[in-house]
């Protein structure tokens, strides 16, 4: 008896579901039913374009292995999705109209592209700066990047090495100096491209026979732009070093513009050669940092606006407020809100979002955030979780708050109004608790020992 799509599907999603944990396969593959499969094309229903667009970015290697082994090498994926109103009642007018082929048959290869003379930059169009956020914390980085796509002969920030954690926007920057370029020099030969694509060229160019390693060499010293990222991938690989060597050389003696991107500072690529390394101090070395409260609410709005999803406010301060360290990890809990808040039809409140967050906090252990800070007061002062929520005014509780508001600021870096939207309290309620430790730490020595010992149970 012949399969219909549906089992096939059903086939897909257990495959997948053995591979992943129950959390990402409810969030991520649950809300997805296949619509048809007809012609090797498959279409699959999803909540909207943003989910398509993060689904394939966290899932696309399990996602292509799966469909290919299921539906066979030739199978192309697109998307259906409704386009969400802006109010729940007139949910589902439209139909999407773009239907975004998700399958690509392996990476696009510019330096195959190239021998085409179909030359394509690699640039993901939705990197633009125009969707960039911006405030404190990546003001330096931006400016730089904004300084060299307008003048990309700048000879004082040439290399541009770009460095921080991991989803903290560097892709995106780097990308969006390449489009700027773009859009002032369409025909500027720009081009994006992985480390990790530089070295499987590398590998491939070197293995050809005869050799294509002259040709792989000319091809990239051919290019204006030069946009490397995640160039710690290319530790270890002396091939491709050696190579890189000679391009930058060549591209940075013709006041070509290099940019390049890592997870850590030039100093700590303990693995890459002094020749290289010196070279990557030659010109702009500068940090992007970890987002600050007022960079993750404001790309929460943005993500929330995108994807039509109405989020209150008093959530959207709860989620900047937890979710500290990567900016990817905040659009996945808008992504996860929406999934619920689309398939279950559930009301995006403070709770779920809390069920939400249970999830992806856990992931990021390390990070400081208003939960754990509660957490640790609470234990600290043997005082129940709860009843630092409560209204409580007893003595010893709403001390044990005040301590919380105390730490939120100091550690978390909150901003007092959003404190208070954690703690259902006024502004002048948490600026008069903070202000009044501060003030008595110099003078009490018991408040002096309590806070060194907190401090230490929330940095450890
Ligand atoms: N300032 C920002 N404004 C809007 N979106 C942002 C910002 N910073 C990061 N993002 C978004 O966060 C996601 C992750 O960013 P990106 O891939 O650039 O991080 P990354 O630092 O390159 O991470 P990795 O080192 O893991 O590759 C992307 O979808 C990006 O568009």
């Amino acid at each position: 008896m012949n399969k219909t799509h549906i089992d096939m599907w059903d086939e897909c999603l257990s495959i997948i579901k053995d591979n992943i944990s129950p959390e990402q396969y409810d969030a991520w593959f649950k809300p997805i039913t296949s619509v048809s499969y007809k012609d090797h094309v498959l279409r699959l229903m999803v909540p909207t374009r943003f989910f398509a667009e993060q689904l394939e970015e966290r899932y696309m290697k399990i996602l292509a292995a799966t469909l290919f082994r299921i539906y066979g090498r030739d199978v192309q994926l697109y998307y259906d999705f409704f386009q969400i109103g802006s109010d729940p009642d007139t949910l589902i007018t439209q139909q999407a109209s773009k239907e975004s082929p998700a399958v690509k048959p392996g990476n696009r290869n510019p330096f195959q592209n190239n021998i085409v003379s179909d030359f394509d930059s690699q640039l993901n169009p939705k990197y633009t700066f125009e969707n960039y956020c911006g405030s404190n914390c990546n003001k330096i980085a931006r400016s730089i990047s904004e300084a060299i796509a307008t003048d990309s002969h700048c000879k004082t920030f040439n290399p541009l090495f770009l460095f921080g954690n991991t989803g903290v926007g560097k892709t995106h920057l780097i990308q969006a100096i390449g489009i700027r370029i773009k859009e002032r020099n369409p025909n500027a030969r720009v081009l994006y491209v992985p480390a990790r694509l530089l070295e499987s060229q590398y590998v491939a160019a070197v293995a050809a026979k005869p050799s294509r390693i002259n040709e792989f060499i000319n091809f990239y010293q051919s290019i204006e732009v030069l946009i490397i990222d995640d160039i710690q991938d290319l530790m270890h690989k002396p091939g491709t070093q050696n190579a890189f060597f000679h391009i930058f050389n060549h591209l940075h003696q013709n006041q070509r513009q290099i940019i390049l991107s890592s997870d850590c500072a030039p100093a700590d690529l303990k693995e890459m050669p002094e020749r290289l390394l010196s070279r990557f101090k030659w010109g702009m070395t500068c940090q992007l940092e970890a987002p600050d409260y007022e960079l993750r609410r404001s790309v929460l709005e943005q993500r929330a606006a995108q994807d039509g999803l109405k989020i209150p406010t008093e959530v959207l301060d709860y989620i900047a407020a937890n979710i500290t360290s990567s900016i990817r990890e905040l659009e996945g809990v808008v992504v996860s809100l929406l999934a619920y808040a689309t398939v279950l039809n559930r009301e995006i409140t403070i709770d779920l979002a809390q069920s939400v967050l249970a999830n992806a906090v856990k992931v990021q252990k390390k990070s400081i955030n208003f939960d754990m800070i509660a957490q640790r007061v609470s234990e600290f002062y043997g005082i129940e979780l709860d009843q630092i929520f409560s209204k409580s005014r007893k003595r010893e509780i709403s001390d044990a708050r005040q301590m919380v508001m105390f730490m939120a600021k100091r550690h978390a870096k909150m901003p007092i109004t959003a404190i208070g939207t954690c703690l259902s309290r006024k502004h002048a309620t948490v600026h008069h608790a903070c202000h009044s430790i501060e003030e008595r730490i110099p003078i009490d020595s018991a408040l002096r020992e309590d806070v060194e010992k907190i401090d230490a149970l929330i940095r450890n």
